[in-house]
């Protein structure tokens, strides 16, 4: 056959890795995955009983490169039920291609991750958001994959899911719901939006014309992250509940003398801290009471697991 570009780890490679944390980790089946976006680490803090393993002493894990990323995984738990949580994501504009981004999120599938909350920080495009403000994430437009650069691009891992992956089901419109009414029980309505992420690529902040495009595009909350990580979740048959933490409001007018910038992004994560802590918990209690309820693994990946 004619050879091709080099598009991602082999299934072995991901077992390899998988086989290394459950040495670290023996008996230890987590049930969420957490994602953490910028400024968003200390989401891990509050797991009891945690084991921290730095990115850097995994086998062909990724380095963290972006202030507000610390690059640990953590195991943990959280009113019983088991997390392992990404202190530290990979973007693409870091120089990582889509398949290495995504890597983490198959790891955590072979761990046996059922459910996968994925957070970030995000700039806000309706007026009615206002910074520090969350938004629970219904959907999402990706500027990357319409451009072709998407983590399933290659040859496909029939262990993980199908070559075609459905995605209109991927944001599980039962968390969402469940997502509004914690909020809501937490006092936090008036600052919880239900919305669509868009990703780009960055590293750049958008231009004025871009966000128009965003905004006439439907899409409410944009960053450079997530959507990569939920596709591949997606296809390996997670379940996804996702929020963007509003840090920034999208600048719309030429005549504004603001300018977006991570300090903010940063120190608007940093404010919200204790109440994005306090959400995630819920939303992980709320996920280890649907798992003892209900019916065993929806997951697609058969074969060799
Ligand atoms: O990892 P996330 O998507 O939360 O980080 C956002 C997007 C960029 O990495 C950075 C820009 O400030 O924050
Ligand atoms: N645009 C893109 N990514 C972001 C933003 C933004 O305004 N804020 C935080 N991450």
């Amino acid at each position: 056959m004619e050879s091709r570009e080099h598009l991602g780890y082999s299934y072995e490679q991901i077992l390899q890795v998988v086989k290394f944390l459950k040495l670290v980790v023996p008996n230890f089946k987590p049930l969420v995955g957490v994602i953490c976006g910028s400024g968003l680490g200390p989401l891990a803090d509050s797991l009891s009983d945690k084991i921290e393993v730095p990115y850097e002493d995994i086998p062909l894990f990724p380095a963290s490169t972006v202030v507000g990323h610390g690059g640990k995984l953590v195991f943990g738990t959280v009113g019983g039920v088991p997390v392992i949580c990404m202190k530290g994501r990979f973007h693409a504009y870091e120089g990582y291609p889509l398949w290495k981004v995504v890597m983490p999120v198959r790891v955590m599938r072979l761990m046996g991750v059922e459910y996968l909350i994925v957070t970030n920080a995000a700039g806000g495009i309706p007026s009615s958001m206002n910074v520090g403000d969350i938004m629970i994430i219904k959907d999402h437009v990706n500027m990357m994959g319409m451009g072709g650069q998407n983590p399933l691009r290659g040859p496909n891992i029939e262990e993980f899911g199908p070559r075609f992956p459905a995605m209109n089901k991927t944001y599980d419109r039962a968390l969402v719901k469940a997502g509004l009414k914690i909020a809501e029980s937490l006092g936090m309505e008036d600052m919880t939006h239900e919305g669509v992420y868009g990703c780009v690529g960055g590293p750049n902040y958008e231009t004025i014309a871009e966000l128009l495009m965003l905004q006439s595009c439907g899409v409410d909350s944009v960053g450079m992250s997530t959507a990569h990580e939920v596709i591949a979740a997606g296809h390996c048959g997670m379940k996804v509940f996702g929020f963007s933490l509003i840090t920034n409001k999208a600048i719309l007018d030429y005549d504004s003398s603001e300018v977006p910038n991570h300090e903010e992004v940063i120190a608007a994560a940093k404010a919200k801290e204790a109440k994005l802590q306090g959400f995630t918990e819920a939303m992980i209690k709320h996920m280890g009471s649907l798992k003892n309820a209900g019916p065993p693994s929806m997951c697609s990946c058969g074969g060799r697991r």
